[in-house]
């Protein structure tokens, strides 16, 4: 079971839904009468973007992007691979990135600046959980759902090697799955 490689329950499903819940409205209100475009981050987001977006209940396009810096290890290698790209033009309309994790920043810190040429009105960030510590480039996360301590973290969309990610929570991974 998945679930023997846990650590710690950190946030509990529960406290995820109630979080999207506040999220959703608030975003809801920041955005009325805006073109409003969720740009969800492959893999990693699928399960909060799905979440998020149903408590939003302004008009919103939802569009994907799939960038990999981790690949199957637990350190991000720095260089910051496109895989999948924006299928839509989103000249002059509010780009709201939809990522589950911040940590080093290196991922959403390219992403914002390769986002820059396509003359949005705006890019802001919806950030599910911050791991401040291991901070290397600052970014400004418009929206941040919850602190994390600098564990390696799992669950509800975020994986290690692939695995984890239906895990219907979030937690820490043990020491001796990833530290070998
Ligand atoms: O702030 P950083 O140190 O850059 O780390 C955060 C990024 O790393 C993870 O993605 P990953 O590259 O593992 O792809 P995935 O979403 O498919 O798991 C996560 O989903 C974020 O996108
Ligand atoms: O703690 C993490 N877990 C999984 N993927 C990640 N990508 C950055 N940090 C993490
Ligand atoms: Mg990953």
């Amino acid at each position: 079971m998945i679930a023997n490689d846990v650590k710690d329950i950190l946030i509990s499903r529960e406290e995820l839904a109630e979080k999207c819940k506040e999220l959703g409205a608030k975003i809801s209100k920041d955005y009325e009468g805006k073109e409003l475009v969720l740009v969800g981050i492959l893999k990693g987001s699928v399960v909060f973007m799905t979440d998020l977006m149903k408590e939003i209940t302004i008009p919103c396009n939802i569009e994907f992007m799939e960038v990999s810096s981790y690949g199957s290890g637990a350190e991000s290698s720095g260089v910051v691979k496109i895989i999948k790209d924006l299928d839509e033009d989103v000249t002059g309309k509010h780009i709201l990135i939809v990522e589950d994790i911040i940590d080093t920043g290196l991922t959403l810190s390219y992403l914002v600046e390769y986002l820059k040429a396509r003359k949005a009105a705006g890019t802001d960030i919806v950030c599910l959980l911050n791991k401040k510590e291991r901070r290397v480039r600052d970014i400004p996360v418009t929206y941040v759902g919850f602190e994390v301590p600098d564990e390696f973290i799992i669950g509800y969309g975020i994986d290690y090697a692939e695995k984890y990610r239906n895990l219907p929570y979030v937690a820490s991974l043990k020491d001796e799955v990833y530290k070998k």
